[in-house]
């Protein structure tokens, strides 16, 4: 076991924060990973380190067999400690404690001061609803008002004020609209348990559908006034009928559409349909799945940045490398007024066939893994679909599978360490493959919903030191902030890409600054290329 005083100082509440959300959004690179001592010791040295603000990676030959005294470290603790062999655990944990003892204790305040923002902003949901329009199809005038005679149905509903709506400034196909909250709503007698995706789902203006409840009293009846809590833990049984008494989170009150019966009993209605009208949300946000306009998406705003960075023009040939479930792609077909080619590539064939079901005009779904797209063989790279010769596309977007860590609202994350650490290694894969099918001249997005480093900025350095014929560029609009520092990438490249960063708004932002849509966002990070000829380049 290890020492008392191991224990880092008055860290209750960092700790459950930590339990609940597993922080890997640790600013240094890699610290150690040791093998060999109890599952519970190796616990909680993983979650001292990452007090400080340091990543633990797996060791990459671990061995059941290996000796107490076989701990590995990288990275600047290895410079410290490198060569070091300790006999017991304790001794190592007093190394340790002396080396980060002697630390620079501002770096550290200031990363453990960061980790907090980030925290708890991410527990938040965004104060505003972005809402993406076709302009092949309507213009924002008449857009606004049609939604805005929505809204006023949904808002005569539930007793709600209607919200504020109005055009970004920078793209006029996205409309925001202002959301509220959050607001104090005190709990009455009879619960309703609803799963953690549902939840989060009220927090941004969603309803209760029946199919996210999980539990619910006896004598519930149509037409009462319930309290709604998410499940945080996920251990509710579906049915439950007692009080739960796992982690719950009270996302509002609302008036029940149904029965217990009808949600779990023999006489079941369609679990699609609304089991709870949230009348006394938490957050009032609307409710978008009213609000089902062939020219409508609801799209968070760095996704509509996303495609607007690539820039895709009519008439075209683009690929999009990771497009399910589509919302990027549509926006592609958007904005090339549905001339030109557009590839959509998908590894999954479930996620594949629900896109190649949106139908639209000028896509081409393969459910292909993208890392496999390119191929140098003539025969093989002139048929219809993938894999391709190289340059053969204009522009390209790599919208990764990432550790998602940028979501918003998020309450629970039970990602793990070797999860995390695949992302980067498939999102590489990805890139190379882009920059081969790419045209000389050709541009690339980059793009992720997480916050790691890893991901984003080191991700970037990797692929401009493979591959110098790529170079960063400034999106036309930059909406996010700069790149974080403290990996590769130069101060002058972390200027060129974007970070979009909810973590500002916890900085005292004044809350009518015009501008706070740009920054109450989710998580997310793009980076633009431009592929130049090297000849040319040097
Ligand atoms: C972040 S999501 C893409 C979201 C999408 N671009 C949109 O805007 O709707 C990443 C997608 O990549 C898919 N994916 C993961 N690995 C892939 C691979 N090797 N090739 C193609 N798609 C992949 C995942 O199944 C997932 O649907």
């Amino acid at each position: 076991m290890l020492r008392k005083n191991f224990q880092p100082k008055s860290e209750s509440r960092y700790f459950k924060a930590i339990r609940r959300k597993r922080p890997w959004l640790l600013r240094r690179g890699v610290v150690l990973q040791h093998d060999n001592v109890t599952p519970h010791s190796a616990n909680l040295t993983q979650q001292w380190l990452q007090r400080y603000g340091w990543e633990i990676l797996p060791h990459p030959a671990h061995s059941p067999d290996l000796a107490p005294s076989d701990f590995h470290l990288f990275g600047p603790l290895k410079r410290h400690l490198g060569g070091m062999a300790f006999e017991t655990e304790d001794d190592f944990i007093s190394e340790l404690r002396n080396w980060f003892d002697n630390l620079d204790v501002d770096f550290f305040r200031a990363a453990d001061v960061e980790l907090d923002k980030m925290l708890q902003v991410l527990a938040l949901p965004p104060m505003f609803t972005t809402l993406r329009i076709d302009l092949n199809i309507i213009d924002a005038v008449d857009a606004i008002h049609q939604i805005s005679m929505c809204l006023k149905k949904q808002c005569i509903d539930t007793g709600l004020d209607t919200f504020e709506i109005f055009q970004h400034s920078n793209y006029e196909d996205c409309l925001i609209l202002k959301n509220r909250g959050p607001i104090p709503v005190g709990k009455v007698e009879k619960e309703v348990i609803v799963d953690v995706a549902c939840g989060m789902a009220v927090l941004r203006g969603a309803h209760v559908f029946q199919q996210g409840i999980m539990g619910a009293p006896a004598s519930l009846a149509k037409g009462d006034t319930v309290s709604v809590f998410a499940d945080l833990d996920k251990k509710c049984l579906k049915g439950l009928i007692s009080k739960y008494q796992g982690t719950k989170l009270h996302v509002g009150n609302g008036t029940s559409q149904v029965s217990r019966s009808e949600i779990f009993g023999s006489n079941k209605t369609n679990q699609r349909g609304i089991g709870i009208l949230m009348t006394n949300p938490v957050y009032e946000a609307p409710s978008l799945s009213e609000m089902s306009f062939p020219w409508l998406v609801p799209q968070n705003l760095p996704s509509i940045a996303c495609v607007h960075a690539l820039d895709p023009q009519p008439g075209e040939t683009v690929l999009d490398m990771c497009a399910a479930p589509g919302g990027k792609t549509s926006h592609i077909a958007a904005l090339m007024s549905y001339k030109g080619k557009i590839v959509a590539m998908e590894k999954s064939n479930q996620r594949a066939k629900k896109l190649e079901q949106l139908c639209i005009q000028n896509v081409q779904v393969y459910a292909f893994d993208s890392t496999l797209a390119l191929t140098q063989d003539n025969a093989a790279g002139q048929k219809a679909g993938p894999p391709f010769l190289p340059a053969s596309f204009d522009r390209v977007l790599v919208d990764a599978p990432c550790s998602a860590l940028g979501q918003r609202p998020c309450h629970v994350n039970r990602i793990s360490v070797n999860q995390l650490h695949s992302f980067p290694v498939i999102q590489h894969k990805l890139l190379l493959v882009a920059a081969e099918l790419l045209k000389p001249g050709g541009i690339l997005v980059y793009s992720t919903c997480t916050i790691t480093l890893e991901e984003n900025e080191q991700q970037v350095a990797r692929f401009l030191a493979k591959r110098p014929d790529m170079k960063l560029v400034n999106p036309h609009t930059k909406l996010g902030n700069d790149g974080l520092g403290g990996c590769d990438l130069s101060d002058t490249h972390r200027t060129l890409v974007q970070r979009f960063d909810p973590s500002v708004v916890m900085c005292n932002l004044d809350s009518h600054s015009r501008d706070l849509h740009n920054v109450d966002t989710i998580g997310f990070f793009i980076a633009k290329f431009v592929k130049v000829d090297c000849k040319e380049n040097t």
